[in-house]
């Protein structure tokens, strides 16, 4: 399994938003230490979800970029993706695995211990871990772990953990700290005035 990126930049969709754009410029800079998770709106289509993963595919491939599909998982496979990432809405982390193959990334969000030991055992490659701070970007979610939330989860497991939530790069030294490997980022690069620079800013503060 090729080494994880700590740079998870998750695309956002919703209206008004460029996606592709934003990819463009963080692929620039973040280069290899990037990971791109297609995450689509809960009503898009699988033709659109297909559709913008094989462009994202298509424009990580020259970084050696690593590609992963949020929840559905057969756009993963259909679109050549390297893997993909779920939660505790979408398939069981045993079946997902089962469904991408022993060799695939498989992420699988936790926020406590105990949840994130069975997804371990269950087959995943790594964890996104929070909420840790509070988000604009997803609605419904529960109270903010916060970094004390993270090391929780970290001393818990021995795989990567991803934290996401309200990541800023003012916030990533609290998390790295709390044994965070990297940080998973809708907002902070999809809202950014200069997506290259925001970038550079995240990969700073994860020391890359
Ligand atoms: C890196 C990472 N961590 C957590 C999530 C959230 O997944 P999930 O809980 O399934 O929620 P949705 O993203 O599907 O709304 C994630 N996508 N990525
Ligand atoms: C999908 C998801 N799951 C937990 S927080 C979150 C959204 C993170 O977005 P942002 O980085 O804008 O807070
Ligand atoms: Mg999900």
């Amino acid at each position: 399994m090729p080494s994880l990126g700590r740079l998870h930049l998750i695309t956002d969709t919703r209206p008004g938003r460029d996606p592709l754009t934003v990819l463009r410029a963080a692929l620039a800079v973040a280069r290899a230490e990037l990971v791109v998770q297609v995450r689509v709106e809960d009503d898009a289509t699988d033709r659109e979800a297909y559709d913008l993963t094989r462009r994202v595919v298509a424009l990580c491939a020259p970084y050696d970029v690593t590609c992963l599909v949020n929840d559905r998982l057969h756009v993963a496979l259909a679109a050549g993706a390297a893997g993909g990432h779920v939660g505790a809405d979408d398939l069981p982390v045993g079946a997902a695995r089962r469904v991408l193959g022993a060799t695939a990334v498989l992420g699988a969000t936790a926020r406590e211990p105990g949840t994130a030991a069975g997804a371990v055992a269950a087959g995943a490659s790594y964890l996104g871990v929070g909420p840790c701070h509070t988000t604009g970007t997803k609605a419904g979610l529960p109270a903010p772990i916060g970094p004390a939330g993270v090391r929780a989860v970290a001393d818990a497991v021995d795989v990567p953990v991803v934290a996401i939530g309200g990541v800023t790069a003012a916030r990533v030294p609290a998390l790295l700290a709390a044994g965070a490997y990297g940080v998973a980022v809708v907002g902070a690069l999809s809202g950014a005035a200069d997506p290259g620079r925001a970038t550079a800013e995240l990969l700073g503060a994860l020391g890359c």
